[in-house]
């Protein structure tokens, strides 16, 4: 991971700016405690950290972390698992949810720390080092659910590299969206890019350019591109780019741009791709992240009514201290 990126340096200062309040549910984790103590010292955020363990203030303290910054709950002993069960099994129990059961799931951390977003405990919630993305998403979607007006959540990747700083989505959530759900996530990740302060320059990619390829996979991705251009003019506020379909060398490449689709908008200089399935983004990302060095940070949900985000269990701890930066924005 290159530490000199842009994107990276910016969202560490934006979120010291901000003194948001985050939970970590995975206190259990060598890289999330390694991440708590460089958040604290570093006067970041404030943290709530959950485990069962019962070294974690020891090795917060044996890595320099700034206590007065982190509150450390187990979720069985702590005076909130009352209220939170309650609230809980108030949220849940049209989907025929006992209050014996909400007792016994909100000891488990992803709920607990659910939530404390959901009861406005803590401004955002980070995880996935040791959770599977399905465990970690599930709660904030039953919980947390969609923002107003959102009909599907989904999660992008900011994907850094020196000055660089990309868009990939939907690399973690939506499994086989369809048209009108891939212009969802298209909206959101140009949503997304706007709230960091980038103009997104959109390619709903493919194996196709503009006609090129034949077969119901470009067809799907051509009807895709069509839904995400139709939604782009009429919801988004802001300056934007977008074409479709193409592929990844016709989106990013200027000279084969100029060769394969002359008439694009992007003229090979995209920034933000849409994927056509979860099998391609999550590959791309983790490509793009293990052969060309790039940092990936998320899966970042978007279109949530309050900020969770993801980890991939492959993270390091300084991917957990940008993501625990990247939440702290969202948060606003
Ligand atoms: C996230 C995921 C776990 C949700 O699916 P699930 O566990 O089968 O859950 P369900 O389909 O029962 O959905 C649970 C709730 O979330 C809602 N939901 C599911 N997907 C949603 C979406 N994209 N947007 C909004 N709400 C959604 C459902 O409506 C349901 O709400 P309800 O229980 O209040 O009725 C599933 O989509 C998944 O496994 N995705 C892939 C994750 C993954 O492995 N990624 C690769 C690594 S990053
Ligand atoms: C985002 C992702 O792919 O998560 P994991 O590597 O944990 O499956």
């Amino acid at each position: 991971m290159e530490t000199n990126e842009k994107f990276r340096q910016m969202i560490l200062a934006r979120a010291k700016d901000l003194q948001k309040h985050i939970v970590l549910p995975e206190g259990d984790d060598p890289r999330t405690i390694a991440a708590a103590a460089e958040v604290s010292k570093a006067g970041m955020a404030d943290l709530t950290i959950l485990g069962y363990s019962k070294s974690i203030r020891e090795q917060l303290e044996s890595k320099g972390a700034d206590m007065s910054r982190i509150n450390i709950v187990c979720p069985s002993d702590s005076p909130g698992l009352k209220d939170y069960a309650e609230a809980f099994y108030e949220l849940r129990k049209h989907k025929g949810l006992t209050l014996e059961k909400a007792f016994d799931m909100i000891k488990e951390v992803s709920y607990f720390a659910t939530m404390m977003v959901k009861m406005d405990h803590a401004d955002g919630l980070v995880s996935g080092a040791v959770h599977s993305s399905a465990d970690t998403i599930r709660p904030a979607l039953q919980i947390i659910k969609a923002a107003k007006g959102v009909k599907t959540v989904s999660s992008m990747f900011f994907m850094c590299r020196g000055e660089e700083t990309l868009l990939f989505a939907d690399s973690g959530l939506n499994q086989e969206p369809d048209a009108d759900q891939i212009a969802d996530i298209t909206l959101s990740t140009a949503y997304t890019a706007k709230q960091f302060g980038i103009i997104p320059k959109i390619a709903v990619v493919g194996y196709s350019t503009k006609g090129s390829g034949v077969g119901p996979l470009a067809d799907k991705v051509r009807a895709a591109a069509k839904a995400a251009i139709a939604k782009m003019e009429s919801d988004f506020d802001g300056e934007y780019y977008i074409d479709g379909e193409l592929q990844f060398d016709a989106a990013y490449v200027p000279e084969v741009a100029a060769k394969k689709a002359p008439e694009s908008p992007l003229k090979g200089r995209a920034n933000t791709f849409i994927f056509p399935d979860l099998n391609t983004g999550n590959t791309c990302y983790k490509m793009a992240e293990r052969l060309a060095g790039m940092s990936a940070y998320g899966p970042i949900l978007q279109g949530i009514a309050k900020p969770v985000n993801d980890l991939s269990r492959g993270c390091s701890s300084d991917d957990i201290v940008a993501t625990i930066a990247i939440t702290a924005i969202q948060s606003v």
